[in-house]
């Protein structure tokens, strides 16, 4: 997927007010992309466009070269709230995402082969108020995979559920991952969430912040391999800071774009780990203090 100078501009009595900027990136096919950013910088809007429930009014959103159109077939959109229809099964609530057309039989057997993915299948004849919030947001889930996306958008998909609840989830999200490894693009307000299940991080920026932006932190680089080296990479997965072509308009609502190292899972106490997290925080306005210790650093500014 390939977005291109995306922008938003909406209009407003008071005039014009563009929301998102020059949002320029490619994802790799499987690649899973985090969005983080403050309140109302435009991480949902930004999924909308990409989702084709809205449009761009700047730039180009295209899978696989093919412009996305509105509410496009080719990717599938889950919210925070499950949005199930309350007098439906459970089964029937996922037979909602099937392809229109999708014959009885491979109707069934596709219903009962993403109800075992989410681990649902003896919740199948329930409705959606006999079952769990994580059980609901797994039915969710489910009812977005079952057009086989190309893409898949969730948007702050586990912000409702308790903290247990949510950990399980996101090994969850990553076992799905294996077994279709969709293209993902997760809001989330939650940085730990996005450094355990994201390939990258992309960090966008309020353009319309009444605070001046703090200078951005000195952050430790930890070498190659750390990610911390990758900020303010915004080109396709991979590519790192070898590529400063690909660096963020510093006008536009990508601050910053971060490679998770290491592969998943993820050990969330890691050191790179818990670097980043601060890095992130302290780019989210968020002033984390630790104490640094051990392994030989070095301190460098960033883009
Ligand atoms: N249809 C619309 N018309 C006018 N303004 C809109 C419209 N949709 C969104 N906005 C504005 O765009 C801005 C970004 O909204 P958006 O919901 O994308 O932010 P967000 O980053 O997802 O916020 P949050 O983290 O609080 O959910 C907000 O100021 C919102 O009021």
């Amino acid at each position: 997927m390939r977005l291109a100078e995306v922008g938003r501009t909406f209009p407003t009595k008071d005039g014009a007010r563009t929301v998102l900027r020059g949002v320029d990136v490619a994802l790799s096919p499987g690649e899973i992309v985090a969005v983080v950013g403050p309140s109302g910088c435009g991480k949902s809007t930004l999924l909308r466009l990409i989702g084709g429930l809205d449009r761009a009014t700047a730039g180009s959103i295209t899978v696989d070269e093919a412009s996305v159109q509105a509410h496009d077939e080719s990717t599938a959109i889950a919210f925070q709230e499950p949005r199930l229809l309350p007098w439906r099964t459970i089964a029937q609530n996922v037979a909602l995402g099937l392809p229109r057309g999708t014959k009885k039989a491979a109707a069934r057997a596709r219903v009962a082969e993403l109800l075992e993915l989410v681990g649902l299948t003896h919740a199948a004849e329930q409705r959606p108020r006999e079952v769990s919030g994580g059980m609901a947001q797994r039915a969710s889930l489910a009812r977005a995979l079952a057009r086989s996306p190309r893409v898949l958008l969730l948007d702050e998909p586990f912000g409702a559920l308790d903290a247990l609840t949510r950990l399980k989830m996101h090994d969850l999200l990553l076992e799905i991952h294996r077994a279709q490894p969709t293209t993902i693009v997760l809001v989330t307000h939650d940085v730990e969430e996005a450094l355990y299940l994201a390939d990258r991080v992309l960090l966008l920026r309020n353009l319309h912040a009444t605070q001046p932006e703090r200078p951005r932190a000195k952050v430790v680089a930890l070498g190659s391999g750390s990610g911390i080296g990758a900020l303010g990479s915004a080109g396709p997965h991979g590519s790192g800071p070898e590529h400063p072509a690909h660096a963020p308009d510093r006008t536009g609502s990508v601050a910053r774009v971060v490679t998770v190292p290491g592969a998943r899972p993820r050990d969330r106490a890691a050191r790179a780990i818990t670097d980043l997290r601060t890095s992130l925080l302290d780019g989210l306005g968020v002033h984390h203090h630790t104490t640094l210790t051990s392994t030989p650093l070095t301190t460098k500014e960033t883009a």
